[in-house]
């Protein structure tokens, strides 16, 4: 099974809002035909209605390759008995909702189904995303490898080695961007607060986060290197360090309280 499957058997999406359209983006902007593409969804956006060829809420083919659902976990119920009639098939879903776990999804569309369950994050819209992956027991190596050929084609995939991992990596890097945004909003709001004009700021705040980024995944020092190459002794950014690293209210405890609340709402989602 590989990308010519989704060529020809086709792809289809339930549910194509944020996260659906940033991996959708990254598969047209690499080539995937749009005519490949099926997508079901009540409430589509204006992007998606202007995609020429792309099948959207058109009859479904009755056994295609991949079935992508990027529903909210809270419509799950809802939304996917509506293909029941694909499960203990050939067709290979992919789940990307938060907390919802294999043994609900086997529950609900047969235990044959092959299923993987995966955590992608937006950065997927411009091809930098990372998705991490577990398959079901019925997911044979090649529906995983089919998964992670199809989600490489937005970013990074890593393979988990057990479905109990899922919770803390959907706190890094399912809902990171949303904590790195509030970084470059915050950085910009305090350089505002500082005298600078509000463009500037956010110009400013934007890059630095963006080149910084880029100079962790490239340079050959950890992040660690990193930080202490910005750092002059008795400097401008201790100062501002000595702030952000304070073990009790720094940013070590903040983050710590930040990802166990979104652990424990990912469990509730799933319960
Ligand atoms: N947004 C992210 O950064 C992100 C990251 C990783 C995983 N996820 C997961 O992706 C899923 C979708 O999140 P989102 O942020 O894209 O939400 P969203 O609300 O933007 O998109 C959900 C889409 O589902 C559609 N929908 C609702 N009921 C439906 C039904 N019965 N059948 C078909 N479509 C239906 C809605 O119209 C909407 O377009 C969630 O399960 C979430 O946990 C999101
Ligand atoms: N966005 C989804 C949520 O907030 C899942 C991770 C990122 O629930």
């Amino acid at each position: 099974m590989d990308m010519n499957d989704i060529r020809e058997k086709g792809l289809v999406l339930l549910g194509c809002g944020k996260m659906g359209s940033a991996m959708l983006k990254g598969w047209l902007d690499g080539g995937l035909p749009a005519s490949s593409v099926w997508v079901n969804d009540p409430n589509p956006s204006d992007w998606l209605k202007g995609i020429e060829g792309l099948n959207l809420n058109a009859k479904l083919p009755e056994t295609p390759a991949v079935v992508l659902v990027a529903v909210k976990p809270q419509m799950m119920a809802d939304a996917l008995p509506t293909l029941k009639a694909m499960g203990n098939g050939s067709t290979l879903f992919i789940s990307v909702a938060a907390g919802i776990t294999l043994a609900t999804y086997e529950e609900m569309l047969g235990a044959k189904t092959p299923i993987v369950r995966a955590m992608p994050n937006t950065p997927a819209a411009v091809g930098r995303g990372v998705t991490a992956i577990i398959g079901s027991e019925a997911a044979r190596g090649d529906h995983v490898d089919l998964a992670e050929t199809l989600l490489s084609a937005v970013g990074q995939v890593v393979r988990l080695e057990n479905e109990g991992q899922m919770g803390a990596v959907t706190a890094i890097s399912g809902c990171g961007p949303a904590y790195t945004f509030h970084l470059i909003e915050a950085m910009a709001a305090a350089g505002e607060a500082n005298g600078l004009a509000p463009e500037l700021a956010l110009q400013l705040a934007k890059a630095t986060v963006a080149g910084a980024g880029h100079l962790a995944e490239n340079a050959d020092e950890d992040p660690t290197q990193l930080r202490i190459n910005v750092t002059s002794p008795n400097g401008v950014t201790q100062a501002a360090l000595e702030v952000l690293m304070n073990e009790d209210v720094g940013f070590p405890p903040l983050l710590k309280r930040a990802m166990d609340a979104a652990i424990k709402r990912d469990k509730e989602l799933g319960a």
